[in-house]
């Protein structure tokens, strides 16, 4: 079963054709005198999984956070599905955000509530739908994540590691996102569970045609998920381009990131 709550597309016509389904122009991002982003420019491609990486510190999760209006800016446009987010009415901006998907980093599962429950949240927030349509979604929900219905009514201090991160894609999920937010989705995961992930994150991209746009430290993830890579340093994106192309690249950081004993193990190991 599919029911899914119709969610009103934005009806404005300037995202037609458009290749960009996110783009960031001129983003400056400071805490007190200290600036983290400084005059930052990205494109997100409509059906790409996007890496964000960078060395720790670098901003990875406040230009997320940016992006998602959780973070003030200083100067700086987002333009999202073709629409200047500055630009939006109430009615419009509602209909933006339920485009969106969000996995925080370590899952942000709301500890008193169940996995059933946690899912609901965001359908709670954007609609009004009778409780049992909501719990055929939510349970819709799990299985597309790849857990068993019995998850749903265990709380998050009852799952492990890999299932947490599933709950929490379960519930950026909710409904039926177009462009899905990941902040270190694998990070704390075993090698295998992470392996894992990334697969369900590639296939529910093909099946369901997300854009992705992931903060990852994980080189298999890089490697095994990622169609393009933005390497954040020296408060903007410095370089962006395929796996191939970073490993060309001259700046130290990237050269050692993609390059070093890491990385090599790494390349051995596919
Ligand atoms: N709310 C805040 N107030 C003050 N400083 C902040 C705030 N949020 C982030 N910062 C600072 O901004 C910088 C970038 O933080 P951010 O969390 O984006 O780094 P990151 O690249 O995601 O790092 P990591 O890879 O370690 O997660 C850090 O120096 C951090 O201390």
């Amino acid at each position: 079963m599919t029911a899914t709550p119709q969610t009103p597309q934005n009806t404005a016509s300037s995202e037609t054709g458009a290749r960009a389904i996110l783009s960031v122009k001129g983003l400056t991002v400071g805490f007190s005198s200290r600036l983290v982003l400084e005059n930052l420019d990205l494109d997100v491609q409509r059906g790409e999984i996007l890496g964000i990486v960078g060395a720790s510190g670098t901003g990875k999760s406040v230009l997320l956070r940016s992006v998602l209006g959780l973070v003030q800016r200083q100067s700086g446009q987002f333009i999202m599905f073709g629409h200047n987010t500055e630009k939006l009415s109430r009615q419009e901006r509602l209909a933006i955000e339920r485009r969106l998907g969000v996995l925080f980093q370590h899952g942000a599962l709301f500890s008193s509530l169940s996995v059933l429950q946690n899912i609901q949240v965001p359908m709670r927030e954007y609609y009004t739908l009778p409780q049992r349509l909501m719990d055929e979604l939510a349970i819709s929900k799990l299985e597309l994540v790849g857990l068993s219905p019995d998850a749903a009514h265990k709380f998050p201090s009852e799952l492990s590691g890999g299932m947490i991160k599933r709950a929490a894609l379960a519930r950026a999920l909710a409904l039926d996102p177009q462009l899905l937010f990941l902040d270190e989705p694998t990070s704390g995961l075993d090698p295998i569970s992470a392996e894992e992930f990334d697969d369900l994150i590639s296939t529910l991209r093909d099946t369901l045609g997300l854009t992705v746009f992931m903060v990852t430290h994980d080189l298999d993830s890089l490697s095994q998920a990622c169609d393009r890579i933005a390497v954040l340093a020296e408060r903007r994106v410095l370089a962006i381009g395929n796996m191939n192309d970073l490993q060309k690249n001259p700046h130290p950081w990237i050269k050692s990131y993609f390059t070093g004993k890491r990385a090599i193990r790494q390349w051995d190991k596919n």
